[in-house]
């Protein structure tokens, strides 16, 4: 399984250019599709789902292309039902493309067959094909009754009059229906059964219909649509898709979590996108919103934390996932009502949200249409499962703000919708840095580390210390070392800690101790077993917090921090090591000898160079310090300089 490591986070600012929204892209191209003339669609959303509906597009003889190297495509319309009249389609998991083809296919008199991925195939479409079923339309559901894959036959379409269709499950049947109808070229009036939700969704719909040339106005309840005879789509010339609100939400979150202002471009005050009123809902919760005809911006609160909400969220199901991650951030018990269609996107949104939230350690109560979100007091590092589902990835990079790595598998389901997300969260989210100092025995990597931490007021960590406490514990309790497993069960279980240049093992001060010949020897002679550095991996990571970290020893660039800004390879000539290794040892008064030291120095640096875990290199991204003919002063100097130049500290 792929991951991505997202490190803790210190806050967030910035500027963010959105992709193209998902919802209207997808509507575009079909009514493109089906319109009278060309069409020439600006910054469509680059993404799977919309990857799905061109290949459909093309597969049932509609023609488009591309301008090469930009988001802009010119499509020419077919000016009414599709020509190819068979055809297998597979959809993907894009509802926004299986949803109104099924109903646009219903009508072209034509045979196909659509299928997608065994999730869209747990998907509900029973409601839409029962309403097309209404019109005379021929469709099977081929494995499943009320669920895809479908097979569409040519029928004898019986328009006019009224169609109910539901829309308390998606209102993408009603959206389907909406845009299918004016191929009949008669009146048709669509009843919506039981209460509408996601309104917004439909508006978008009636908004680009309308752009096409086909007006349909909802009654007062969005109970009643009438579709009018004689309707025909025609091209306006040029649509621009607006950037998408709902990918918009979690960088809107993001500035009111990690500080602000972060600046989202590409929707604004007049957004056809219903999600934009996201941004309503974070004003609730105390964030401070500007907004342009074209951009919103958002900063935290005043006081800095969020207020607890109680939300009906029906209006903006998509961007309500982002709230329950915000609600590990807000000052009490958080409330998500009214979001059943979460049960049936692209996971069952309230189960995974629920299961998820819980590993970071909130308490969440699960109710058929409601989520209930307690923060922990402090965010534990997780491991996030995101179920193929790109919006269970996005919202929890935002952990990662809460200074608290988070590990997200599977992130390339951002691609149905924003391939871009990760880089663009990195663009605007500050990690907490680290100086990586890695570097063979004696080289000055922990005087060095221990100095540019104070000179930096950062935190600092000495990693070869861990190793050394681990092989003191196995001397200590007879445990062989070569006994991997229970190495590892010791190095997992230690009760280190630092105090200042003090190590203890629980209360006893063992700085001293871990320095003798046998535990130097133990502490390199643990370090190649695989399962003791998985032990103690995740517990380094943990040293990571705000301002920053001086993290030292032999793969800390390499596999602890791989992402640390800045990097040293710190080095030495043998002898000068020696040398000094012998000068400190004298200093301290323990007993020295410098034949006996080269030969373990050299033992030692050819052991870390050759294991195969996590062995003694230079990194191509680090600096390379060789200080055998520099004193402490300069070294330090040096780091310090590179700190400063990346713009991680003042001065
Ligand atoms: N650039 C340097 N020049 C001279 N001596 C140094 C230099 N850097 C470190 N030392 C000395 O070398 C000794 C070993 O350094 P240490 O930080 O323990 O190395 P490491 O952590 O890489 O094993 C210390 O006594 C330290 O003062
Ligand atoms: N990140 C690290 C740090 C130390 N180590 C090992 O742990 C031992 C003790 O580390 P140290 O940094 O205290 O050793 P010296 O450089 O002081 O000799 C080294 O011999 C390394 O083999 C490691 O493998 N990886």
């Amino acid at each position: 399984m792929e991951f991505l490591d997202l490190p803790p986070m210190l806050g967030a600012r910035g500027t963010v250019r959105l992709p193209g929204s998902k919802s209207i892209s997808n509507r575009v191209l079909l009514l493109a599709a089906l319109a009278e003339g060309e069409t020439d669609i600006r910054d469509l959303l680059a993404s799977d789902d919309v990857e799905r509906m061109l290949d459909a597009l093309r597969a049932l003889g509609v023609a488009w292309e591309r301008t090469p190297g930009r988001d802009d495509y010119r499509v020419t319309g077919v000016g009414g039902p599709f020509p190819v009249k068979s055809g297998e389609l597979f959809l993907g998991n894009a509802g926004t493309a299986f949803r109104p083809l099924t109903a646009a296919l219903a009508l072209s008199g034509g045979h196909y067959r659509l299928a997608g991925v065994a999730r869209m195939h747990e998907r509900p479409i029973g409601d839409l094909v029962d309403a097309l079923r209404q019109i005379g339309a021929d469709i099977r559901c081929t494995a499943n009754e009320g669920y895809p894959p479908l097979e569409i036959r040519p029928a004898d379409i019986r328009p006019g009059g009224v169609v109910r269709v539901r829309g308390d499950v998606s209102s993408q049947f009603l959206t389907a229906l909406l845009m299918a109808l004016p191929l009949t070229g008669e009146e048709t009036v669509i009843e919506v059964v039981g209460e509408l939700i996601s309104k917004p969704y439909i508006a978008i719909t009636l908004d680009l219909m309308a752009r096409f040339g086909v007006r349909v106005a909802p009654d007062a309840t969005w109970s009643r649509f009438v579709v009018p005879a004689g309707a025909r789509y025609v091209s306006p010339g040029t649509v621009f898709v607006e950037g998408d609100a709902s990918s918009a939400s979690y960088f809107l979150a993001a500035g009111v979590i990690g500080g602000g202002p972060v600046r989202v471009e590409g929707v604004g005050r007049s957004s056809i996108q219903g999600d934009v009123r996201f941004a309503e809902a974070l004003e609730q919760l105390g964030a401070r919103i500007v907004m342009g005809d074209n951009w919103i911006e958002a900063s935290a609160p005043a006081g800095g934390v969020l207020r607890a909400f109680d939300l009906d969220l029906n209006h903006i199901p998509d961007a309500a996932m982002t709230l329950a991650v915000a609600a590990l951030f807000a000052d009490g018990p958080c409330r998500l009502r009214n979001i059943a269609s979460w049960r049936v996107k692209e996971t069952d949104r309230i189960a995974a949200m629920a299961t998820e939230l819980r590993k970071v350690g909130a308490v969440v109560e699960e109710g058929a249409d409601y989520l209930c979100v307690t923060a922990p007091a402090r965010l534990l590092p997780a491991e996030i499962d995101t179920y193929d589902d790109h919006r269970m990835a996005m919202c929890f990079s935002l952990v990662a703000l809460g200074e608290c790595r988070v590990r997200i598998n599977d992130p390339k389901c951002v691609n149905k919708t924003f391939p871009g997300y990760f880089p663009a969260f990195a663009a605007v989210a500050r990690a907490v840095p680290v100086v990586a100092i890695d570097g063979p025995s004696a080289s000055g990597k922990g005087t060095v580390g221990s100095m540019v931490a104070k000179a930096l007021g950062w935190h600092h960590l000495d990693s070869g210390s861990l190793y050394r406490l681990t092989a003191l514990t196995a001397l200590r309790d007879g445990v062989d070392l070569d006994d991997e497993i229970g190495v590892a069960a010791l190095a997992a279980a230690l009760p280190a800690r630092f105090d200042g240049d003090r190590v203890l093992l629980g209360d006893e001060d063992v700085s001293d101790e871990i320095r003798d010949e046998a535990v130097s020897v133990g502490a390199s002679r643990v370090a190649v077993l695989p399962a003791v550095r998985a032990a103690l991996f995740g517990r380094q990571r943990d040293y990571r917090c705000g301002p920053g970290l001086v993290a030292e020893g032999r793969d800390i660039g390499s596999t602890i921090f791989p992402d640390a800004p800045v990097k040293v390879f710190l080095t030495a000539s043998p002898e000068a090591r020696a040398q000094r290794r012998y000068k400190q040892l004298k200093e301290k008064g323990l007993p020295a000898n410098m034949e006996s030291l080269m030969q373990d120095l050299r033992e030692r640096d050819a052991r870390d160079a050759a294991r195969a875990v996590a062995p003694l290199q230079q990194q191509p991204d680090a600096v390379l310090l060789d200080t055998t003919s520099m004193d402490v002063d300069a070294a330090v100097a040096f780091v310090l300089d590179l700190v400063r130049d990346r713009g991680l500290a003042a001065g």
